[in-house]
């Protein structure tokens, strides 16, 4: 797993300085072969494009902007790709390169970019590969000609499709990387991501931002009482209610165990202060409902605000975490929002 829940790039870093490698040695071996052979411009375009893949190796290491690089990589590539298939003298083996057009394209950009990148080039070195070499007396070789189109295709047809999966599968995966498995709630991975993306915009927009953990008290004995598996529903059951009652803005997770934490934006600490201790007191009087029994659950709080308590996460959650120690302490089913 990537340790965050973003889409991870470093397979296109890595292919990416691969092909820049390859070039690189590539670029100075047919420069200096086309130089032998009298091909000058198409010699000095090879020389040249290898050195600046060379120069280019250095910056993708790190760059964050590795899209536009390897837009700034690529075109020249192509292009240089459709230029030798059409010089005087040039080797109808070179299309054998074209195809790799759509792999590379989105191996290395992704299924959008990948896709309009390839569609361009590759109708581009179907059409050169056809003025070039199957109507040299005027007359087009019909089956040659199907074969290149064909199999132009079956290339962009093979890419597209190996992308799409791959882009849909690893979506899935973050999906599950960032979701607690019994109640489908964010997990803390999740909500450590969302926090910086919260903490930014209340930041830019100068709002509240509030962190609550709640606690479920006496879940032992839930589990002792009735079993683990109406622990399991009891559960479900709270991260229901509280998903009902939070507003689409604000992230409720399952921190762990029978811990939750709720991320508010954009509203003022006694306001959040005010909801949550509605939503103990609505809690307590909607018991789960099993076949056999209503069983009550109750939960201690503990808040910390953004700037007054801290300013990232690890500061909120000691906040809030002391503070929720104070509501156990308290006698729980109370919130604490101050030392
Ligand atoms: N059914 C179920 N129980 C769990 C799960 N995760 C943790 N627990 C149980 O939650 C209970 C937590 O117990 P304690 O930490 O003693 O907390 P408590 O009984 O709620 O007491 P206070 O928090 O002090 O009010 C333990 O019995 C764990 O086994 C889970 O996924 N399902």
């Amino acid at each position: 797993m990537t340790g965050q829940l973003v889409q991870n790039v470093q397979h296109r870093r890595d292919v990416m300085r691969l092909l820049l490698s390859i070039t690189f040695f590539g670029g100075m071996f047919f420069g200096v072969l086309n130089l032998y052979r009298g091909l000058l411009p198409l010699a000095v375009l090879e020389l040249v494009y290898g050195a600046f893949s060379l120069y280019l190796l250095r910056i993708v290491k790190h760059t964050p902007d590795l899209k536009k690089w390897t837009l700034i990589y690529l075109l020249p590539f192509f292009s240089i790709m459709m230029y030798a298939l059409y010089v005087p003298n040039s080797s109808s083996s070179i299309f054998a390169w074209v195809l790799t057009i759509p792999v590379i394209s989105y191996l290395l950009l992704g299924r959008r970019w990948g896709f309009w990148l390839a569609a361009v080039y590759i109708t581009i070195g179907v059409v050169v590969y056809h003025i070039k070499f199957l109507s040299d007396d005027g007359t087009l070789n019909l089956a040659l000609s199907v074969n290149v189109l064909l199999s132009a295709c079956l290339m962009m047809t093979f890419a597209h499709v190996y992308e799409k999966n791959r882009e849909q599968n690893e979506q899935r995966l973050l999906e599950l990387a960032g979701t607690d498995r019994l109640t489908g709630l964010a997990n803390r991975m999740k909500l450590s991501e969302d926090f910086n993306r919260c903490r930014s915009f209340a930041r830019r927009h100068q709002t509240p931002l509030t962190l609550i953990l709640l606690d479920l008290d006496y879940f032992k004995n839930i589990n002792d009482q009735y079993g683990h598996h109406v622990g399991d529903l009891a559960l479900c059951h709270v991260a229901d209610f509280f998903q009902q009652r939070i507003r689409k803005s604000d992230l409720l997770a399952r921190f762990g165990g029978e811990e939750f934490a709720i991320l508010m934006t954009a509203a003022e600490l006694a306001d959040c202060v005010m909801h949550i201790d509605q939503l103990r007191q609505e809690l307590q009087q909607t018991p789960l409902v099993t076949d056999s029994q209503q069983i009550t659950i109750t939960f201690s709080a503990g808040m910390a605000s953004l700037g007054k308590d801290g300013d990232d996460l690890q500061q909120l959650l000691h906040s809030a975490d002391t503070r929720l120690y104070q509501a156990k302490n308290n006698g729980r089913n109370c919130v604490v929002y101050k030392d």
